[in-house]
Order: structure tokens, then C-alpha cells, then sequence
């Protein structure tokens, strides 16, 4: 320090070390906070490999002609599905597992066959009553002891449950919800005693990817879960899931603190559902007046299918319209009378009625294997959902075929509701991507999603099937036309719905413009207004008002490069002709150009299809 520093000029000197110092101290802290974080993970992960160490999951266990014979007798079945048998060594090991099979995969076997076989209380968190109840039902039918404590539990019932646990020792299966396990803490001073006893000898969990909120279907109390590999470090954990990305999958691990688990993953393919994408009509006539045809046309014998529509009011309409037609459905929403929506439920899967009409409220509890089609109504939210709602159908691995109407003002309501979630953007563009493909196969599309090598199709989605020539068309004037519109609103935001945006471009001011515009249709029109949004030139805009939120759009910062003419855009279409190969999945009058597609996308063929046969 400098003699002739005053006092002031000292004290600022040292008020700046102190702020440096105590900077440093947050940084330390924080890289101390880490440390311990990536400590614990690294104890778990060796604590891990020494009560159960790796091995090879296909070769021999002393375990293995228990389990077979258990499958064989108890379950009556011959074989395992693909990786059944490998997750259920993992886990008898005492590995804590990651299993990802597909929907019908067969996920329920990789717990209940080891809760039989090693003895002790396996137990099940799963997030819905529905389906904890047909579980417990289906296991007494087996003759498998099962139990499960719910809010369906009556309240004179709730007492034997607990004695069951506590003395039962015939027990191996016991179903909660991840409620019941995170706030009850009556069950969880059970649970420790049968840990003390030993007794507590594996925890499945069932649609593990609801620990994530980078997956659909987030719940807080799947959040907590992690509370499991605390209280019980010596309990295998195997949680299983049908959906999840890599991200997911980090993420769960994380959550459940199970960083050094087996993880066993089959293909998300399922190669006997048959993808299609077709466009939506413009009038809500005209949508019911193709799915009745199309269910008249494909399902005359009656067979089950599900239409999946966005909002109850949907849903109730649509009921009716399809009723009036002559089809038996019924409706499912959240906001029914439970003992109402049950009833729907167990009509539909009595084959009573031939199709349930519902939101996403209707999901993970379907039980029944044999639906044979699955119909978005309109857009899911992500392609996760997208594929998880679609892969209700041909859980018994027989034919089935998934069918999503898509047009671009579906994008912008389904927007408007779930503006307030987190990640809402890039989980709809992934879907919007999907939908407006046109010669990137759809398999292609959902394996790249979920970070998977690209799956043979053969000719079981629309796009491989149709087998018509692609055109790629330029329409960086029309790109312009749009973009020239929105500037010339007269207000300030510069923004507008997308029947004004489209109202405003066919009425342009200049003559060329107007009249290109009104050479397309106006399905073509906002098939060229989607693409923009999808390729970033536009975006959507919200206005929030006190009864409802309204999705606008407006030009993207991207936009200038395209009105400064340093930008080409491109459109594909498709001329289709008779086709036989599609056959009953292609019902379009010749010559009509029935989609677009980004030209940004990576896979753009603008020749020749390929995966006909
Ligand atoms: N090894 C097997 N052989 C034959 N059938 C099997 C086998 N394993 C399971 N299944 C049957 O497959 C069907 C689907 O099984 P399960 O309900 O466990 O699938 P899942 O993977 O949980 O599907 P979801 O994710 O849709 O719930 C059931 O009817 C089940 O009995």
C-alpha cells in the first residue's frame, strides 16, 4: 500500500479486495458444493459395484431354471421378449436398472417374474390408480400375493394393508403412488421396518421418464423419489419407461441417484404400426367427415381405435358428431365424474364401444392390447407425446395404424396452451418437424429424436409408401410477400393472426405478389406460412387477455436476410398418382400436391423416394 494513500483512497482499495475475496469465497463454495455433489454420485456408483458386481446380463445365474420355470408356470408364457431376460438377471444381481422397452414391450415381467422368484416385498411405484388396480387384479388372478395402498384404498381397508406388510410374509408385491410414498409418512416408517427385516427386496419404478421435466407427463412427486436410494441404499431400484431421450435418461438417473445402473435399451421402434400424416380440412364438418369415412373405410368390423383431440370441449363435440354417424364411442376427459369416465373406460375395453374420443388425460392406465388405430384429432404438444399417444395401438404387436391430421392453426391453439411450460418451443417444433415431412421417412423422424440409428421402415409410413416424385419448388418471392405483409401492418406490433396474415398477403398492394398468393390455395398458403415459422423467418407472439390466450405471428430477427434477398427458400411437394403401394393409407385424387416440407431439413431428397416396395 502506498504511504501516501489517504484514508479514503485506502478504503477503497480495500473495499475492492474484500468484494474479489468474496468472490472467490462463492466460486470456492460453489466448486465445493459440486465436488461433494459428484462425491456422493462416485461413493453410490462404487457402494454400487461392490454389493453387486457387473457380469455378463445373457450368460448363466443359479437363478436361471427358477425363472423359467416361474415364467412358464406362472405366467404361462415360453419365451422372453427382446431384453426382458437381461434386465431381470441385472436386477436379481441387485444391479439398480434403467429399462427402456417400447410400449407392449413387456416391461411388467422385468419386476414381477424377480419379485417370485427372490422372495422379500417388491415395491411398485406407479402414477396411476387405474392401472395399479388391473395390475393388482391381473396378479390375484395369477395366484401372485399383491397388494396396494392408494387413495382408492377404503379407509377400513387401510389398517389390513399394514398389517399385511408388517406380518405377511407370503407378500411380494406391493403398488403405491409416488404420493403415497413421498408424503405418507406412515408408509414410510413401514417400509423401514421392512428394510430392517430385510424384507424390502426391490423397488420397480414405473414410468420413470414423469422424474424429468425434460420429459411429457413431469410430476413433482416423481421429483422426489431420490428419497428411495436414500433411506434404502441396499435396494436395487429398476425404473422403467417407455419414452424418455438421453436427456431424460441423465436426468432420471440423477433424480433417482441411481448414476451407476445397468441401462438396457431396446429400439423405440414399433415396426408394426403403420405412420401417417394427412392434412386436416380447414371446416371442423369436414374433419369429422374424413375420420368417419376413414374409420368406415379401414374399420368396418368393429375394431377399437382411440381419437385423441386437444381440449374436452373437443372431445365432447367430436362424440357426438361420430355418434350422429353411426359410430359407438364415448368421451374421456379430466373433467368427468371419475365413476363416469371408468364406465366409458370399461366399455371401450369390453369392445362395447368401438372408439373412446379423449385429451391426453386418457393414457398411461390402457390396459388393452388390441387397438388397432389411434387418431390425433389434432397436433400433440411434442413428439414424445405424439409417439406415446400413437403407441397405444398394436400393443399386441399385430398391425396397427397411427394417424395424425395436421394443419398449421392446430400448431398456433396448441401454442397458446402451452406457452407457460417450459421448453414448449422446441417441443413443438420437434412434432411440427415430423408432421410437415415429406420425404424424410417418419420412423426416421422419431429415431433421430430419440438419439437412435435410423430403423428399416419397409414401407410403414406414409412417406416411404406414397412412392411419388418430390418437387422442390422456389418460393423465396412468396417468402418475401409474407414477409412484406406483416411490415405493412399498420400497427405497431406488426403482428397478426394467421387468417389476417393470410387475408393481408392475398390482398398485397403489389399485383405480382397478390396474384402468386392467390395462385395457391389457401391450405397452400399457410402450408407456406408454417414452413416460414419452422424455419425461423416468423415466430409466434402471445396476447394475453383475461379469458383466454391468443397466438399471433410476427417477423423473426431472420427475417431481414430474406427481404435483403441473401436467403432462398424452398417448398416440396408432391404430385401423387395412382399408388398402389399405399394403398388404402393414400386416399388422394391424382395430381393434387398434398404437402410441404422444409427445405432446411437434412434429409431432403428432391428426387426419388426411397423404402417403396
Ligand atoms: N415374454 C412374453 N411373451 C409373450 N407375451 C408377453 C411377454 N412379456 C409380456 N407379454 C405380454 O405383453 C403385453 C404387454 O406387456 P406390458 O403391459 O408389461 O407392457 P409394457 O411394456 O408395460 O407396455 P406399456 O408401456 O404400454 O405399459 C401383456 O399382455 C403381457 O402379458
Amino acid at each position: 500500500m502506498s504511504q501516501t494513500a489517504t484514508p479514503a483512497e485506502e478504503l477503497l482499495l480495500v473495499t475492492d479486495e474484500l468484494d474479489q475475496v468474496e468472490e472467490q469465497i462463492e466460486q470456492l463454495l460453489a466448486r465445493q458444493h459440486q465436488l461433494q455433489a459428484h462425491k456422493e454420485q462416485l461413493l453410490r456408483i462404487t457402494e454400487a459395484d461392490r454389493r453387486a458386481p457387473r457380469a455378463d446380463w445373457h450368460g448363466t445365474f443359479t437363478w436361471d431354471a427358477d425363472v423359467q420355470q416361474t415364467l412358464q408356470d406362472t405366467f404361462s408364457l415360453q419365451a422372453f421378449r427382446p431384453l426382458q431376460r437381461e434386465v431381470i438377471n441385472a436386477s436379481m444381481q441387485g444391479r439398480d436398472v434403467l429399462c427402456l422397452l417400447p410400449s407392449g414391450g413387456g416391461k411388467s415381467l422385468c419386476y414381477q417374474l424377480p419379485a417370485l422368484v427372490g422372495g422379500g416385498v417388491t415395491l411398485v411405484v406407479s402414477p396411476l390408480l387405474s392401472l395399479i388396480q388391473d395390475q393388482v387384479h391381473g396378479l390375484r388372478l395369477l395366484g401372485i400375493p399383491a397388494i396396494s395402498l392408494t387413495s382408492l384404498t377404503p379407509k377400513e381397508e387401510v389398517a389390513e394393508v399394514y398389517k399385511q406388510i408388517d406380518n405377511d410374509k407370503e407378500l411380494r408385491l406391493l403398488y403405491a403412488t409416488p404420493e403415497r410414498v413421498v408424503s405418507a409418512k406412515r408408509f414410510m416408517s413401514k417400509l423401514e421396518k421392512l428394510y430392517k427385516a430385510g424384507r424390502l427386496a426391490r423397488i420397480a419404478i414405473d414410468e420413470a421418464h414423469c422424474c424429468s421435466q425434460w420429459g411429457n407427463d413431469f410430476r413433482p412427486d416423481y421429483k422426489k423419489l431420490g428419497v428411495l436410494k436414500q433411506q434404502f441404499p441396499d435396494v436395487p431400484i429398476l425404473a422403467l419407461t417407455a419414452t424418455a431421450t438421453d436427456r431424460v435418461c441423465d436426468d432420471l438417473r440423477t433424480i433417482l441417484r441411481i448414476e451407476g445402473c445397468e441401462s438396457f435399451r431396446s429400439s423405440i421402434n414399433r415396426p408394426n404400426l403403420f405412420y401417417e400424416v394427412r392434412q386436416k380440412a380447414s371446416t371442423a364438418a369436414q374433419v369429422t367427415a374424413d375420420i368417419v369415412s376413414w374409420i368406415q373405410a379401414n374399420y368396418a368390423s368393429g375394431e377399437s381405435g382411440i381419437v385423441y383431440c386437444l381440449t374436452r370441449k373437443d372431445c365432447e363435440t367430436l362424440t357426438g358428431e361420430l355418434q350422429a354417424a353411426g359410430l359407438a364411442c364415448g368421451f374421456y376427459h379430466a373433467d368427468m365424474d371419475p365413476h363416469q369416465r371408468e364406465h366409458i373406460h370399461q366399455q371401450w375395453s369390453a369392445g362395447t364401444l368401438q372408439v373412446i374420443v379423449a385429451t391426453i388425460a386418457f393414457g398411461m392406465g390402457i390396459n388393452k392390447v388390441d387397438v388397432r388405430f389411434v387418431i390425433h384429432h389434432s397436433l400433440s404438444k411434442s413428439l414424445e407425446n405424439l409417439y406415446q399417444e400413437s403407441g397405444r395401438a398394436g400393443r399386441d404387436l399385430k398391425p396397427a395404424h397411427c394417424l395424425l391430421f395436421y394443419r398449421f392453426s392446430d400448431v398456433l391453439r396448441q401454442a397458446a396452451i402451452v406457452a407457460y411450460e417450459a421448453n414448449w418451443q422446441p417441443n413443438l417444433y420437434s412434432v411440427m418437424r415430423y408432421a410437415s415431412a415429406l420425404s424424410t421417412c417418419r420412423r426416421v423422424i422419431v429415431g433421430r429424436h430419440f438419439g437412435e440409428a435410423p430403423a428399416e421402415c419397409s414401407a410403414m409410413c406414409d412417406c416411404c409408401a406414397r412412392g411419388a416424385p418430390v418437387v422442390k419448388k422456389d418460393v423465396t418471392g412468396a417468402a418475401v410477400a409474407v414477409v412484406d405483409a406483416l411490415a405493412s401492418l399498420p400497427t405497431a406490433d406488426k403482428r397478426a393472426t394467421l387468417l389476417q396474415l393470410i387475408d393481408r398477403w392475398r390482398a398485397s398492394k403489389v399485383p405480382a405478389e397478390a396474384k402468386a398468393a392467390k395462385a395457391m390455395s389457401r391450405d397452400e398458403n399457410e402450408r407456406l406460412i408454417a414452413q416460414l415459422v419452422y424455419e425461423d423467418y416468423l415466430q409466434m407472439d402471445f396476447g394475453f387477455t383475461a379469458y383466454a390466450t391468443n397466438a399471433y405471428l410476427k417477423a423473426s430477427p431472420k427475417a431481414a436476410q430474406l427481404t435483403a434477398g441473401k436467403k432462398t427458400v424452398y417448398m416440396e411437394c408432391v404430385e401423387v398418382q395412382a399408388d398402389e403401394a399405399a394403398g388404402q393409407h393414400a386416399q388422394r385424387s391424382a395430381g393434387e400436391v398434398i404437402e410441404l416440407a422444409s427445405s432446411e431439413d437434412e434429409d431432403f431428397q428432391p428426387a426419388t423416394k426411397r423404402g417403396r416396395s
